[in-house]
């Protein structure tokens, strides 16, 4: 039984395939204190959160079973990224779910802002029928600068035009030919800035985009332009703003967040000219539905073994790679965990190469995978696909992939090769054809062997009577062999054998194998 905590509101509609789940224990505790929340994380593998549960490091180090946070949501600026990687702790959003209504807010914002709409009404709530204190602006022909042209973004602008409104925007994904698609004006920050009538941001909050409008960018704007932050609190920096509407340079302001929430006691609320709604851009029941049910269908597919749709701290993959790719995950882990267990001395490097189908894919979760069979034998099950790269650069090992037009004769190859301070090896391995996996390369020898089970590598001489000795022995121990390789360099010469067997060969059995005659080394293994 999976355990998954979800510690803010979440839409129960959205979430009910977690309930509906047979294997899943599902705990809904919205009003947890900090140190709830610790002890309630500590059996948990998932968590669920909106934008209230501050995930910190302390959060993520209490939480030995987690595997996947879920951010019913779309910014992470609430979780601790780093926390989770190190931790191996995948992060998922639900980045698709809520764009429409945070789009529609800004819009409604945006109207409230021009017309007064909020502080009209209030005075009529006092019985004053004011009409002369509230004359607002039409938006037809306002320019509206928009900062950060991604989902949101994209569909405010779309409205804003059905407004006849000029729009220009800034990303730096955004080019002319992008801009002229989407039907908007291409422009740079400070030609945002300077055109704006209205502006809106729509980033992320991050180190580059934190008090982006601040004191300097509102001096370039237009006197009496107005500004509106539906993305996240200290995007635009709230001293400078607060100043720029006392002075009179921003004539007013739309704010649904703060640097710091709950922000009940905010002096720019105190500002007739500033309005405010408490983070309620995805606060729709389309929004909450959509956000709920995306992050469960991820924390289900993870915890069941499977794979994500919108992770955070991974890279995501499309689900048409998804599909070549995901026969080579079993392959690749256990060409590293075989590896791993017959090297040597301290690992220095990892190379692995592709060659092959696999020269036209993006085969860098291949080589996170073999990564993370590699350090599970010294770092065991917390090592997983989140954190093998982090894990391996904090070890000082170097990964390095190579894509190799040397095929030796297969479809597809897979070559993990381990430099340590004493030797390099590799180990190469394809998937036939209706077949499955095989081991086709171990240094320098050919072989044919299923990647799975226990096996046993042993280093000989190639003389007569070494394989025959090897059989004998692991029948007096009643140990079945299920299939047998050798492959040398020459005849006489050094030579490989590896063998697959129904049952570890250990202790007692394993001693007696290294005293036969012309074999220099065994190693036992099971993948
Ligand atoms: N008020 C609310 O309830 C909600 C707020 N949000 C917030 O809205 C923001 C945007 O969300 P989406 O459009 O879904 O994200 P998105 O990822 O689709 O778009 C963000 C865009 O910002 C751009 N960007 C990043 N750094 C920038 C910079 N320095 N200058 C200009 N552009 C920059 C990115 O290139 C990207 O295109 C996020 O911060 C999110 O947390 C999202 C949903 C609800
Ligand atoms: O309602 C919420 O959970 C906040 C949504 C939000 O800010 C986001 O998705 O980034």
């Amino acid at each position: 039984m999976h355990r998954v905590l979800i510690s803010d509101p979440l839409s129960e509609d959205g979430i009910r395939p977690l309930l509906e789940a047979e294997d899943i224990e599902t705990v809904m505790n919205p009003n947890l204190s900090h140190e709830q929340l610790l002890e309630e994380i500590g059996s948990a593998e998932a968590l669920i959160v909106r934008s209230q549960t501050q995930v910190t490091r302390e959060v993520i180090e209490h939480a030995p079973h987690l595997k996947i946070i879920g951010r019913a949501g779309v910014g992470v600026d609430n979780i601790d990224l780093d926390a989770a990687t190190e931790n191996g702790v995948i992060v998922v959003n639900a980045p698709d779910g809520n764009t429409i209504s945070t789009a529609e807010h800004t819009m409604a914002m945006l109207m409230s802002l021009a017309r007064n709409i909020p502080q009209a009404y209030h005075q009529l709530q006092q019985k004053r029928w004011e009409r002369k204190k509230f004359v607002g602006v039409e938006l037809k022909d306002k320019v509206l600068g928009i900062v950060g042209f991604g989902r949101i973004g994209r569909e405010v602008a779309q409205r804003a035009k059905g407004h006849r409104m000029k729009v220009i925007a800034f990303d730096p994904f955004l080019n002319e030919e992008k801009a002229e698609k989407a039907g908007v004006t291409h422009g740079s920050l400070e030609e945002v800035l300077k055109q704006a009538d209205f502006l809106t941001v729509h980033t992320p909050l991050i180190e580059k985009t934190k008090h982006l409008i601040n004191e300097e960018a509102i001096a370039m704007m237009k006197t009496g332009a107005r500004i509106l932050n539906c993305a996240r609190g200290g995007i635009v920096e709230e001293n400078a703003l607060y100043e720029a509407i006392q002075s009179g340079k921003i004539a007013g302001a739309a704010l649904d967040v703060f640097e710091e929430e709950p922000a009940t006691e905010h002096p720019l609320l105190s500002l007739s000219e500033v309005i405010a709604t408490p983070h309620l851009g995805a606060s729709t029941i389309e929004a909450q539905e959509n956000v709920a049910t995306d992050v469960s269908f991820d924390v289900l597919e993870l915890l069941r073994g499977g794979t994500v749709k919108n992770p955070v701290n991974l890279p995501s993959v499309s689900s048409e790679m998804m599909e070549r790719l995901s026969p080579y995950f079993k392959l690749s882990e256990r060409l590293g965990a075989f590896l791993s267990k017959v090297v040597e001395g301290t690992l220095e490097r990892v190379n692995v190469y592709y060659s092959g189908d696999l020269l036209e894919v993006d085969t860098m979760p291949l080589t996170r995978i073999a990564v993370k069979g590699i350090l599970k034998r010294h770092i065991g099950e917390r090592v997983n696909d989140v954190n093998a790269f982090k894990t391996a650069s904090d070890k000082g090992i170097t990964v390095n992939e190579q894509k190799s037009t040397q095929t030796k004769g297969f479809t597809n190859l897979i070559t993990v090769e381990i430099e340590t301070d004493q030797e390099k090896r590799s180990l190469a391995g394809t998937l036939l054809n209706g077949l499955g996996a095989r081991i086709v390369q171990f240094d320098q020898y050919s072989i044919d062997v299923v990647p799975e089970g226990h096996l046993v590598v042993i280093r000989h001489t190639d003389q007569p009577g070494a394989i025959g000795r090897v059989g004998s022995l692991l029948a007096e121990h009643e140990i079945n062999i299920a299939t047998m390789q050798v492959g040398r360099t020459n005849e006489g010469g050094e030579a490989v054998m590896v063998l697959t067997v129904d049952k570890p060969v250990e202790g007692n059995c394993n001693d007696k194998l290294a005293q036969i005659a012309d074999i220099k080394k065994v190693q036992c293994l099971t993948i």
